[in-house]
């Protein structure tokens, strides 16, 4: 079986100390396999961030271990397996949409020797091209943006900055936060097919949070549930809708079972939270 892409094994983290200390994870197992689209749900303060975090090597776990491609978050990052897209853009306000799509490829020249240290990726680096980034920008619609600045672009077209930036390094492990949650909902949909789209392209693996259910189940292979107090996992539902997922499927009678099925984990997880 190929190396998990993440793996999070009896993963703990605790914010503050002693009585006032908050179990922000507890015991938080989860292996993705590489190229599969995984996305978090759950109640605010259930832990998507941090453990989004957590892979990401911003925060460490206090218990348990996190693997990515079987190194450490941080050999990780070092080798830049990892991108991030927050929840606002943080575009440089002083570059154009090109010069913050093609800055961390300048900055990470080294990244590629570092990445083809690491184990099972020294066959998929050899064979890494740099993306075109105006080809990217064209895909994600943003041809005509190139030379603008992150102020003249609308909220829509810095996050499709943002998102091409972070596949610009090649990632092998997207992490996204929330990405599209200040959008309006034509935006939102148009955002996920181009993200979908540059996803089955790339064979990039995806770790996306999320507060939509819907778009949970139009953009995911499978969508770990998780509840608050203490934050964990309550279910991992994989979602077997056929792919391209494109409109139409909001139609679908098995679209909306899914839906269906991942509202009543999450009221499940509410009520046993509550009563606890
Ligand atoms: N740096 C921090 N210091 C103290 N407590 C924190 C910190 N970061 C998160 N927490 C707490 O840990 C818990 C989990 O927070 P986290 O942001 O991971 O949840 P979330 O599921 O992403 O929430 P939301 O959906 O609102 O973004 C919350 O109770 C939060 O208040």
């Amino acid at each position: 079986m190929a190396t998990p892409a993440v793996e999070l094994s009896s993963v703990g983290k605790v914010y503050g100390y002693g009585s006032s200390g908050m179990i922000a994870l507890s015991d938080v197992d989860l292996s993705i396999e590489p190229g599969r689209f995984v996305s978090l749900i759950g109640p605010s303060g259930c832990g998507k961030s941090t453990l989004l975090r957590i892979v990401a090597g911003l925060e460490t776990a206090d218990r348990g271990t996190v693997r990515v491609h079987d190194v450490s978050p941080d050999e990780a990052c070092a080798a830049k397996l990892i991108g991030l897209v927050p929840q606002s853009p943080a575009l440089l306000p002083w570059l154009s949409v090109l010069g913050n799509v093609t800055l961390p490829q300048k900055v990470n020249k080294d990244a590629g020797k570092r990445r083809e240290r690491i184990g099972d990726l020294a066959e998929r680096s050899g064979g890494r091209v740099q993306p075109d980034m105006m080809e990217l920008l064209r895909r994600a619609g943003l041809e005509d943006a190139v030379d603008k600045l992150p102020a003249q672009l609308s909220g829509g077209m810095q996050q499709r900055t943002a998102i091409v930036r972070a596949f610009g390094l090649q990632p092998d492990v997207l992490l996204m936060d929330e990405p599209f949650s200040a959008l309006d909902e034509f935006t939102r949909e148009s955002l996920q097919d181009q993200l979908l789209d540059l996803w089955d392209e790339l064979k990039t693996t995806v770790l996306f949070v999320t507060h939509s259910v819907s778009e949970a189940v139009r953009m995911s292979d499978a969508v770990v549930v998780m509840a608050p107090r203490p934050g964990r996992i309550v279910d991992v539902i994989d979602i077997e809708l056929p792919r391209p997922r494109n409109q139409r499927l909001f139609a679908e009678r098995r679209f909306h079972e899914y839906e269906d099925l991942i509202r009543d984990r999450l009221h499940s997880a509410w009520r046993s939270t509550d009563a606890a």
